[in-house]
C-alpha cells in the first residue's frame, strides 16, 4: 500500500491514498456533489457510485504493480491541492494543501494535476508520472489554466458533454456551470453576482424572522415540546437562548446517523477560505478542528430515520426544512476537538441564502470522556449524551440579521471514547436553492 508523507498528517493521507475511490468529486465546490456519471449504468441505486469506483479500481490492477514513490514540489505562489485522474477525465483530491511538498506512492502512467488550494481551479498542465522522474514540480511562474484556456472552458472535456447531454445542466446546475460552463451554455453564469443573485434564484429576501421571533420561537419551544425535555440552561434577560433536549433522537436515528457518516466516509474537516472567481470557496485542512466530518446528502438525506430527525426539527423551529443545510456528520477520536468559534459569519449576511440564524447539534452517541460542547463566553458547558440535542441562535432577537457573540463555542477534546454529532444549520432564508446554484460557499 501507498505511503504518504504528509505534513505530520500522515494517518490522513495514507487513509486518503489506500481508499481514494470510496469518496467521490465531493470537495471540488462548496456543497456540492458531481452528478452520477450517466456513462456508467448502474443497477444498484444506493450503492452505485461505490459499486462503479471498486470496478475502476479493479480495471487498474495492472498498472499498480509498478508503484513507485515520487516528491511533488509546489513553487507557486501559494499552496495548491494535488487531484488524480481516476478514471478518463475522472480526477479525485488526493492531497488538500501543499505547501512545499509532499511525497506520495503512485504508480507508472497515472496523470495529476495541481489545483489553487481546496478548489478545481487547475494550475499548470496535466503531467503524467514516467519510471525516469521521481520529482515533479509546479514551477514559479505556472498560469491556471483558465487564463490559458479562456474562462469559460469545460474542465472535464469529455465527461462535461456527455453530462449535458443527459440534462445534468437542469439536474445540477451548480456542479454543472462551474465545471462544465461551456457545455452547458452558461459563460454568463459563472459569475457568482449573476449566478447567485436572489432576483434570479427567485428567492425571497425576507428574513424568516422579524424583530422578536426569536424569543417567541424559543419561549413556543419550552411550552408546547416537554415530550423531548427541553431544558434552558440560559436564556434572556441574563444570556442568549441555550436548549438541551435530553430526549431528542431515538436509538434507531442515532445509529442511522453514525452508520451513513461511515458509509460515506468521515474526512478530516477543512476550513473556508476566500473566494475564487467561479465562487467556489477554497477548502483548507482545519487548525482549529482536527475533527473528521462527512455531509449527509442524497441517498442518506432520504432514509427515513434521517427524514424523521429532520421532520422533527421542522416541528420545533417551524421553519421549513429549505432553509437547513443537510446535516454534517461529525467524528472525534480522542485527543480531537473544534476550538472556540462561531457558527454565523457576519459576511454571510451578503449570501443569497442569508446567514445561519439557529444551530441544532445532536449528539449521536455517548463519550466516555470529555467531549462537551462548551460555551466560555456564557461558561456553560453541554455534556454529550446519546440521543440528546443542543439548539442556540447564532443572532439576536431584536436584529436577527446580526451575530449574537455570546454563542461563541468550541468542541472539547474527547478524552476517552469516541464522540458522534451531527450539525443542522438553519439559515435565514432559502438554502437548497442557492446551494443548487452553487451559491452557499459556506458547507463547512
Ligand atoms: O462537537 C460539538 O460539540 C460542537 C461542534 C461545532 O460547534 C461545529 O461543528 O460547528
Ligand atoms: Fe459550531
Amino acid at each position: 500500500t501507498a505511503v504518504a508523507v504528509y505534513r505530520g498528517e500522515t494517518n490522513y493521507l495514507e487513509t486518503k491514498i489506500m481508499r481514494p475511490l470510496t469518496s467521490i468529486l465531493e470537495p471540488f465546490v462548496g456543497g456540492l456533489v458531481a452528478p452520477n456519471d450517466k456513462r456508467d449504468t448502474i443497477d444498484s441505486k444506493r450503492d452505485g457510485d461505490i459499486t462503479k469506483t471498486e470496478a475502476s479500481e479493479t480495471s487498474q490492477e495492472p498498472r499498480k504493480s509498478r508503484n513507485i514513490e515520487v516528491r511533488f514540489v509546489n513553487q507557486w505562489h501559494a499552496p495548491t491541492s494535488l487531484f488524480w485522474e481516476r478514471s478518463e477525465d475522472d480526477w479525485i483530491q488526493v492531497a488538500p494543501s501543499i505547501v512545499d511538498e509532499i511525497g506520495l506512492g503512485t504508480f507508472v502512467g497515472h496523470r495529476f494535476m495541481f489545483t489553487r488550494e481546496g478548489t478545481r481551479d487547475q494550475i499548470g498542465d496535466e503531467v503524467e508520472i514516467v519510471a525516469s522522474q521521481l520529482v515533479y514540480t509546479l514551477p514559479k511562474n505556472a498560469k491556471p489554466r483558465s487564463e490559458i484556456d479562456g474562462p469559460c472552458t469545460d474542465r472535464y472535456p469529455r465527461r462535461c458533454a456527455s453530462l449535458a447531454a443527459h440534462g445534468e445542466c437542469d439536474e445540477n446546475p451548480g456542479w454543472m456551470i462551474v465545471n462544465c460552463p461551456s457545455s452547458c451554455e452558461a459563460c454568463e453564469l459563472l459569475d457568482p453576482a449573476k449566478r447567485c443573485d436572489p432576483a434570479r434564484l427567485n428567492i425571497s429576501l425576507e428574513h424568516i424572522w422579524s424583530p422578536g421571533d426569536l424569543d417567541k420561537t424559543f419561549e413556543r419551544i419550552m411550552r408546547d415540546f416537554v415530550h423531548l425535555k427541553p431544558r434552558a440552561l440560559s436564556k434572556p434577560p441574563d444570556g442568549p437562548w441555550l436548549i438541551v433536549f435530553d430526549d431528542f433522537i431515538s436509538d434507531a436515528e442515532s445509529e442511522a446517523l453514525t452508520r451513513w457518516g461511515h458509509t460515506l466516509g468521515f474526512e478530516r474537516s477543512t476550513d473556508s477560505g476566500v473566494k475564487n472567481e467561479r465562487g467556489e470557496q477554497t477548502k483548507k485542512v482545519s487548525q482549529g478542528r482536527t475533527s473528521s466530518n462527512a455531509w449527509c446528502r442524497r441517498d442518506c438525506e432520504e432514509d427515513p430515520l434521517v427524514d424523521s430527525v429532520y421532520a422533527r426539527i421542522e416541528e420545533v423551529t417551524q421553519i421549513p426544512r429549505d432553509h437547513y443545510e443537510s446535516f454534517q456528520l461529525l467524528k472525534y477520536d480522542v485527543g480531537q476537538y473544534y476550538h472556540t468559534h462561531h457558527d454565523m459569519s457576519p459576511r454571510t449576511r451578503n449570501d443569497a441564502a442569508g446567514p445561519r440564524i439557529l444551530t441544532f447539534f445532536l449528539y449521536v452517541s455517548d463519550v466516555q470522556e470529555g467531549g462537551e460542547t462548551d460555551f466560555p463566553r456564557i461558561d456553560l458547558r453541554v455534556a454529550p449524551r446519546k440521543g440528546s440535542a443542543v439548539l442556540w441562535p447564532s443572532v439576536l432577537d431584536r436584529d436577527p440579521w446580526l451575530q449574537d457573540p455570546l454563542t461563541h463555542h468550541a468542541a472539547l477534546p474527547v478524552k476517552k471514547g469516541v464522540k458522534y454529532g451531527a450539525n443542522a444549520w438553519i439559515h435565514a432564508r432559502n438554502f437548497v436553492i442557492p446551494n443548487k446554484y452553487a451559491c452557499t460557499g459556506s458547507v463547512a
